[in-house]
């Protein structure tokens, strides 16, 4: 059973990998495609496994909203669960809630991030290393989402969806509080049972689109795609850039003209600088990844929290 799973999510990997078009290539891949591996578990304290779960948050559109309505582009990190370890990982959600960033994505680690550059892939490993899971994660979530006033999106490759079946997959997700879900390695043609199972959950399916990604077909992904529209700023992998391509304005436009949905721009997207000029081209929201990832990984243990405080409010100025 196990076996066939992997060779469907192998073929299935190699067959199509997004929702836009054969863009992402599995530059940097070191493995062959294996779940999560895992030992460890997160053990919350007690007093966590009572608490009312996900009830201080509203999801990704109607955080877009109220942002619209105060004239505000959404901050959107993204971090990888389980590095150094999901206790960090607890701590870091909370900094990042209270910074003011207005939605999280959230990764599961995976030992085949074909869309992801060095850094998120190197993330990746030392989490899948450290013995991060996927229960572990939901655990964590469990007990942290309680306390954020920012909705989750949790960013995930399909195997770990497919390896639990998408129905207890979605499920799961939804009992632990999360609001949305990426899954950068469907394509559109595939995702009507992930859009069913999250719809029935009130999980938000967040599709993504890309330079690539011809008129019409982006025009199909607008139109499915909830929460909000993930616009990929550049080609390739994720990865902090120098400059931010101008063609993501025109991107933008094209985008505008056809839906009202909002649009987050992400790849490549490091300084506050980036953040202020996609925000001057009309987004709704900015991710940045790999530069979070980043410094996670290389400050000092008992600096990180302060540092990365730093980092999200240059961030966040650049978006006043
Ligand atoms: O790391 P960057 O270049 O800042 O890009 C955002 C990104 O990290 C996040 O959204 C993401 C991480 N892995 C991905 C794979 C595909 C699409 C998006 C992602």
């Amino acid at each position: 059973m196990a076996a066939a799973l992997k060779t469907n999510a192998t073929s299935f990997l190699n067959f199509n990998t997004n929702q836009s078009s054969y863009l992402f290539r599995p530059k940097y891949t070191k493995h062959s495609v294996v779940s999560i591996v895992s030992s460890k578990s997160y053990n919350p304290p007690m007093a966590a496994l009572s608490t009312t779960v996900g009830t201080n948050t509203v999801g990704l559109s109607e955080t877009f909203t109220r942002l619209k309505q105060q004239g505000k582009v959404a901050l959107i990190p993204f971090i990888t669960a389980g590095d150094p370890d999901l206790a960090t990982t607890a701590e870091v959600l909370k900094v990042l809630d209270s910074c003011g960033c207005d939605i999280i994505e959230l990764g599961v680690p995976y030992s085949d991030p074909l869309a992801d550059g060095p850094v998120i892939q190197a993330a990746a490993t030392r989490s899948l290393a450290k013995g991060t899971n996927f229960d572990a994660i939901i655990s964590m979530l469990r007990e942290v989402l309680p306390q954020l006033s920012c909705p989750i999106a949790l960013f995930t490759y399909y195997n770990p969806i497919l390896k639990r079946g998408v129905e207890k997959f979605m499920t799961t997700v939804k009992d632990a509080g999360v609001h949305g879900l990426v899954v950068p390695d469907v394509p559109l043609e595939e995702t009507e049972i992930l859009r069913s199972e999250a719809l029935k959950n009130q999980i938000e399916l967040v599709l993504l689109t890309t330079p690539t990604t011809p008129k019409d077909r982006m025009q199909k992904i607008v139109e499915v795609s909830e929460g909000f529209v993930y616009l990929v700023s550049s080609t390739g992998v994720t990865g902090a850039r120098g400059s931010v391509s101008a063609k993501v304005q025109s991107l933008l436009q094209e985008i505008k003209e056809v839906t009202n949905k909002p649009v987050a721009v992400g790849f490549g997207i490091s300084k506050p600088e980036h953040v202020k000029q996609v925000a001057g081209w009309g987004a709704d929201g900015v991710i940045v990844g790999s530069a979070i990832v980043k410094l996670l990984a290389e400050a000092e243990p008992s600096e990180v929290l302060k540092e990365l405080e730093v980092y999200i409010k240059s961030l966040k100025s650049a978006l006043i």
